[in-house]
């Protein structure tokens, strides 16, 4: 690498396998707008590869905020593993300890850092509405979600990409695209494949679409009550803590490992 190259650090950091670029940006000099710099540094072979981007910036009243851009490049909603990360790095960083207060796209999101395991509990903002596509459940967890039951050792073998990609330029989401989750039980809780708008692909694990799965479950289900649902998901496990009363779901929580990967310099 010539002495004059300019260089910068970033690191990677992922949540049950769904993996992010992460970027100190405190000092406000990322270009947000360059949507090909994103692309490229989100891609896979000429880049750093990861389902996403996110940088930390300063904000007032807050421990921090998050920016999060999806492997298109394109600035994205909330992103849940994303969340879990970021406060990961924070912690890294040391800008927080144990708790964090940050601001993301979707509002102030508060989180908990448990132990030396990396075990991150994100809170979630509240969700009052639930609507039927078909036999699927529609629900924004801070992300749009379509979440679809199947039967009993369906996912093992089941093809998520043609599936998730069929509904997820259907007439219908075509414009504004949407998550595609197929959930079935699995013991006591329940495994989730995931196909994200903006990655274009299935992801090891998504968890605003984790939180959607679970609260979609609990509707269909129709018991009210306090719980504790874990998700298996292809990258790891994942664990959504929330409060039911009819179509109001409160104090819903995020739970699963945020591991630090490795930092890098790359040049651009
Ligand atoms: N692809 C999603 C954003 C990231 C969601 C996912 N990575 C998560 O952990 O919630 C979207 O465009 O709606």
């Amino acid at each position: 690498m010539g002495e004059d190259m300019v260089t910068h650090t970033f690191y990677k950091y992922q949540g049950a396998g769904n993996d992010f670029v992460v970027i100190d940006n405190r000092n406000g000099l990322f270009d947000s707008g360059n949507v090909d710099l994103v692309e490229h540094l989100c891609d896979r072979r000429f880049g750093i590869g990861a389902d996403g981007l996110m940088l930390l910036q300063d904000v007032a009243d807050h421990d921090f905020e998050m920016v999060y851009f999806n492997a298109d490049g394109r600035q994205g909603s909330m992103c849940g593993n994303g969340g879990r990360c970021i406060v990961a790095f924070a912690r890294d960083l040391k800008i927080i300890d144990r708790e964090a207060d940050f601001l993301a796209v979707d509002g102030v999101h508060h989180a908990q850092v448990h132990g030396q395991a990396g075990w991150i509990s994100l809170q979630m903002n509240d969700v009052d509405l639930i609507e039927q596509d078909g036999d699927a459940y529609i629900l924004n967890t801070g992300s749009p979600h379509y979440v679809k039951l199947v039967s009993k050792n369906t996912l093992v073998n089941f093809a998520v990409v043609e599936e998730g990609r069929k509904i997820r330029y259907s007439h219908a989401y075509r414009d504004g695209g949407i998550n595609v989750n197929f959930v079935e039980v699995d013991g006591d809780g329940y495994h989730l494949r995931t196909y994200e708008r903006g990655v274009e692909d299935e992801t090891l694990a998504c968890g605003t679409g984790a939180t959607a799965a679970a609260l979609a479950v609990a509707w269909h289900n129709g018991v009210d009550g306090v719980f504790q649902t874990p998700i298996r998901v292809q990258g790891g496990n994942l664990t959504i803590r929330f409060v039911k009363e009819g179509m109001r779901f409160t104090r819903v929580f995020l739970e699963g490992p945020a591991t630090f990967v490795f930092k890098g310099e790359i040049a651009w």
